[in-house]
């Protein structure tokens, strides 16, 4: 069955300087899916999320979502340094709701709602602790949670488990992929390892060097939810080996 993409864009161009990062670049991104964004060194994957974001301005084309601008929706974004992203003065839990201000959500609703996010946590957390009283990782899962408290259409992840230990980045994983199989949001994220980018995706955007072209859009047909029995799967290797085999062509040029 044909479905209408979820973004379309179209025409984009950006350039840094001399630098041409995008050049009349077009790409649609189905509904409902997990796509991560992987390519070479400095080819423009956070460049790209960042201009579908809105955060940074194109220098000329358009994005748009279900034909609305950026503005119109609302949207989730997951910054990589967790550090700085929180609000130190304020509670986890009220980090959480922080957005839902914005909303004019009343306190009795801003409470349940993040009642109920939590609830499809496995949140290990006092969420009366202040950042400062949380490991990397739990200060992470309140950023996340803090994206997902306005029910965003669309959630953009900027490598957000890549200043985690191992064994967090594993949990933290697999939390994604639940919440994402709960919600279907469509989610879009930077990761540099090609593992992970894998293992969460429905599809992965592989990207040229800049100016950056869509090289390939694999889909990753392997049921969820993915294990560490997902790491043996044929299927899941046979697209890691071929987005391997892309990256470093592209690395190579
Ligand atoms: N604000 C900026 N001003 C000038 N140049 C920039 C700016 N942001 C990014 N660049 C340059 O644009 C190019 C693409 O950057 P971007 O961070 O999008 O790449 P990336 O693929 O995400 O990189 P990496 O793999 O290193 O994370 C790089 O050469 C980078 O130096």
């Amino acid at each position: 069955m044909y479905r209408r993409p979820h973004v379309t864009v179209r025409g984009l161009t950006k350039r840094f300087g001399e630098r041409t990062i995008y050049d009349n670049f077009n790409l649609d991104l189905p509904r409902g899916e997990f796509i991560s964004i992987f390519g070479p060194n400095g080819c423009g994957k956070s460049t790209l999320m960042n201009l579908i974001a809105g955060l940074i301005p194109v220098d000329s084309g358009q994005i748009l979502f279900d034909g609305q601008t950026i503005d119109e929706i609302s949207f989730g974004y997951v910054f990589q340094n967790y550090r700085d992203a929180l609000f130190p003065w304020m509670s986890a839990w009220d980090n959480i709701a922080y957005p839902l201000r914005f909303q004019k959500v009343s306190k009795k609703e801003r409470d349940a709602r993040v009642e109920e996010l939590v609830c499809k946590f496995d949140v290990r957390i006092n969420l009366k602790d202040y950042p400062y009283q949380m490991s990397g990782g739990q200060q992470q899962l309140v950023s996340i949670m803090r994206a997902l408290i306005v029910k965003p259409e669309i959630l953009f992840l900027d490598e957000p488990f890549s200043a985690l230990d191992y064994e967090m980045t594993l949990s933290m994983r697999d939390q994604m992929q639940k919440v994402f199989m709960e919600t279907g949001t469509t989610t879009l994220i930077v990761s540099h390892d090609l593992d992970e980018a894998v293992y969460l995706a429905d599809r992965v955007l592989l990207l040229s060097r800049a100016p950056a072209t869509v090289v390939d859009f694999p889909k990753v047909e392997v049921q969820r939810p993915r294990d560490a029995m997902t790491l043996a799967d044929p299927e899941f290797n046979r697209i890691k080996g071929h987005c391997l085999d892309i990256f470093q062509r592209e690395v190579r040029k």
